[in-house]
């Protein structure tokens, strides 16, 4: 697919997210990858859900460096990480959603289990619900640079897999293009909800 389709797609699933409520006020950012070395990634502060193409900026993924005079998201540094890392991650969504903002709290270790539920198999390679599929949470934090060495050292005893989450703050997560980013997002975000409900209930 090329790079305008891809573009084409983002934008559309920018629409979808805001229309979800999972990007309230200007939260959450969202990136294609554009050839080895850029990617293309939402300007910083804009209302994700009525973005236009010139909303989004070209990135070089090695220095972060960005068109004079416009400001790249502020979670640049998370994308950039994540395109280096794994060169088959093609598009990355991040959003606030309130089920991944308050799981991401009510669970307190470093890892969301989720086991048990068929939409599971919404995330790519996932057959059963019999599996566990793990969900890093990473205590949030404003230093972008020192959160994504931290993520990135992860890697080395828990290698990522469809997302992660960060503590009161919300969900990257992504696919091989857009098409597939999307779906993980929206299978995460219908197992939180679950999840979420299934401990409420549970806890009376
Ligand atoms: C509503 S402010 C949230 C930001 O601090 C940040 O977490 C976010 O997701 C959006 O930042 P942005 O710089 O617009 O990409
Ligand atoms: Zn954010």
């Amino acid at each position: 697919m090329t790079e305008n389709l891809q573009l084409g797609a983002l934008l559309a699933a920018c629409h979808w997210i805001g229309q979800k409520g999972w990007s309230p006020a200007t939260g959450g950012n969202m990136s294609v990858r554009s050839g080895e070395e850029h990617c293309l990634i939402t300007e910083s502060g804009k209302d994700k859900g009525s973005l236009t193409a010139e909303d989004f900026l070209r990135v070089e993924l090695a220095s972060g460096r960005a068109p004079e005079g416009r400001r790249p998201s502020a979670e640049t540094g998370l994308h950039t990480m994540l395109y280096s890392l794994d060169p088959q991650i093609g598009a990355v969504l991040h959003t606030h959603s309130v089920n991944s903002t308050v799981l991401s709290r009510v669970e307190r270790s470093g890892t969301l289990v989720l086991e048990g539920y068929e939409m599971q198999k919404s995330l790519s390679g996932q057959t059963t619900h019999l599996d566990r599929v793990l969900i890093p949470i990473f205590d949030n934090s404003q230093e972008i640079p020192a959160l994504a060495d931290k993520i990135m050292a992860s890697t080395e005893h828990a290698p990522l897999q469809y997302g992660f989450l960060l503590r009161g703050h919300g969900l990257t997560c992504w696919g091989k293009d857009v098409a597939e980013a999307r779906r993980h997002l929206e299978g995460l975000e219908f197992l939180f909800q679950c999840e979420l409900q299934r401990r409420l209930l549970e806890a009376k």
